[in-house]
This record gives structure tokens, C-alpha cells and sequence, in this order.
């Protein structure tokens, strides 16, 4: 059987150059081209890549999706930074190339794939959510991608069962001690060397709370999660919004 010949940008990074190694590393795929900053998008036609994993930065990550959609490759991508304004733009790359499938994945570890369904399948049952999120200094983005949608899907299971606001009687606060509002849901970013990826979603009762916590130790935790991603999208076409999608969790 064919190999799947797998191109990943931002191969220099700390999340890209693990992928390096565990796209080689992979008996089925081949690692037909590793770019770096200032490397042509041409090599990806060039070398005949299938799939390019995207691991880049917020503010590259658009301009090398453009090119991969128009150019048909399928892309898993990891890189933050998704507004709703950018997942329209991508949508619409991809209209105009029917065949070609997108995975945009929040996190790439099953321990925080995890984290979000349960935040999500917990959040009816409580008055209060809140999400911190604790990562290295050298993120570029907060909050975090995996936060942001942690916090939208607790938001999302809130309204569907009709829970009322959270309780909060803060009339007067410091700027951002209650954290960033994302849908009414607060989330507080903690950056500290010595840390890499680190979420707890703490849900609070009458008289009793859960706190679910996910850490990924080490950019490993992130592989298996990135290889499932390329062996799927090439035969899921459009956006898939997740890693989930891919996990058969129901
Ligand atoms: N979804 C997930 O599970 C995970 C996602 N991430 C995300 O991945 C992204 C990268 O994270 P991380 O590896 O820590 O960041 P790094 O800064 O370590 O790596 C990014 C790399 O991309 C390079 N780069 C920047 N622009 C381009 C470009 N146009 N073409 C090619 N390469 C480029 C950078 O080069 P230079 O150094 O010259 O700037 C750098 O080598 C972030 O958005 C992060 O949030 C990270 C971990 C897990
Ligand atoms: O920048 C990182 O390191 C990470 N970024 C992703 C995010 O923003 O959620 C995934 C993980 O948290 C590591």
C-alpha cells in the first residue's frame, strides 16, 4: 500500500519538529517536505504532498491554508487563533474546492479531547463555570485555543438546558480579575516557565464542586492525536471542527 505523503509547516517549532520526527517515524507516511519560516509554499506541490499539518503561528496560518486548499492538499492544523471571521474564509476556500478536507483541532491529546466533552456533558448540572488555562510564556495567544473552545462549548450546553446567568455579584474589579468573558463563560490564562499545556474547568454547586484538570507533560501527548488527523482528513472532505469528530467518543 501506498505511503501518505505528509508535508508539515512550522517544522522548526516546538510542537512541528516533534511532528517531524513522528511523521517519520510513522510506518504508513512519508515526510515528503518540512518547511520552515521563509520556505516557499511551492515545495508543497513540488513533493506531491497529500497532507500538510500546519503548526505554525495565528498570523501565517491563513495564507498557507489558502494555498493548500486552492492546491487541493488536505491540511491538520493545529496553529490557533480562530475567529469566526476566519473559519468563513476557510469555508469558503473549501467551497470552491469540494474534495479537499480541513481538520482544525483546539488540541491534539486525548486527555483534553476528554476534558472538553466532559466540561461539556457537566456544565447543565451546575450554577458555575469557570476555565483557567496555565501555559509556557513563549504561547503567542490567550487565551489558549483549547480554553476558548472549553469555554464555548460549556456555553453552548448552558443555553441549550436553559440555565440561568452565572451567579456573580462583582460590582467592582480590577481589570481582568475576572478573566476574559468568553460567551459568559470566564477564562483565566496563566503563563509560567516551567509549564507546557495545562486546563482545569471548575464547575461549582450547592455545597459541592468538580474540578476536571488535564496536563500534557510533554509535546508527545500531541502526536497520536496529529497522525489520526492526517490518516481521516484525507477522506473527510470541508471543515471538521475538532479532533473528536475523528475519535468515535458517542
Ligand atoms: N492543537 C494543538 O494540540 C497544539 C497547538 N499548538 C499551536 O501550534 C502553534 C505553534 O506552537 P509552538 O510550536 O509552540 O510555536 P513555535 O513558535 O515554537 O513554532 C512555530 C514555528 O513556526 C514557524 N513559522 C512562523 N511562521 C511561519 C511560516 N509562515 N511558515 C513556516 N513556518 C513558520 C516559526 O518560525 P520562527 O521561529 O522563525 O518564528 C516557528 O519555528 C501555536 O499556535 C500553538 O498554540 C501547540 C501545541 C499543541
Ligand atoms: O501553544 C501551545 O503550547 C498550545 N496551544 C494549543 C492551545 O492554544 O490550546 C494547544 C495546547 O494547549 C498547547
Amino acid at each position: 500500500m501506498s505511503k501518505l505523503r505528509v508535508a508539515v509547516i512550522g517544522a522548526k517549532g516546538r510542537i512541528g519538529s516533534e511532528a517531524v520526527r513522528a511523521v517519520e517515524a510513522a510506518e504508513d507516511m512519508e515526510l515528503v517536505a518540512a518547511l520552515g519560516r521563509g520556505d516557499g509554499l511551492e515545495t508543497l506541490t513540488e513533493a506531491g504532498a497529500q497532507v500538510a499539518v500546519e503548526l505554525t503561528h495565528p498570523d501565517a496560518v491563513m495564507d498557507n491554508l489558502e494555498f493548500c486548499v486552492r492546491n487541493g492538499i488536505h491540511g491538520v492544523v493545529g496553529t490557533t487563533g480562530w475567529t469566526d471571521e476566519r473559519l468563513a474564509q476557510l469555508r469558503s476556500w473549501l467551497d470552491a474546492s469540494p474534495r479537499t478536507g480541513v481538520l482544525i483541532a483546539p488540541n491534539f491529546s486525548i486527555g483534553a479531547v476528554l476534558t472538553m466533552r466532559f466540561a461539556q456533558q457537566a456544565a447543565r448540572f451546575f450554577e458555575s463555570a469557570e476555565v483557567i488555562e496555565l501555559h509556557h510564556p513563549n504561547k503567542a495567544d490567550a487565551p489558549s485555543g483549547t480554553a476558548a473552545r472549553t469555554a464555548k462549548l460549556i456555553a453552548e450546553a448552558r443555553a441549550a438546558a436553559d440555565c440561568p446567568p452565572q451567579p456573580d455579584a462583582t460590582s467592582s474589579a480590577l481589570d481582568g480579575a475576572r478573566g476574559a468573558d468568553v460567551d459568559g463563560i470566564p477564562v483565566h490564562s496563566v503563563r509560567l516557565r516551567g509549564l507546557l499545556a495545562h486546563q482545569e474547568v471548575l464547575l461549582g454547586g450547592v455545597g459541592e464542586t468538580l474540578t476536571i484538570r488535564h496536563d500534557s507533560l510533554h509535546h508527545s501527548s500531541f502526536m497520536p492525536g496529529i497522525l489520526l488527523g492526517a490518516r481521516r482528513v484525507v477522506a473527510t472532505p470541508g471543515l471538521t471542527m475538532g479532533l473528536e469528530n475523528f475519535l468515535d467518543l458517542d
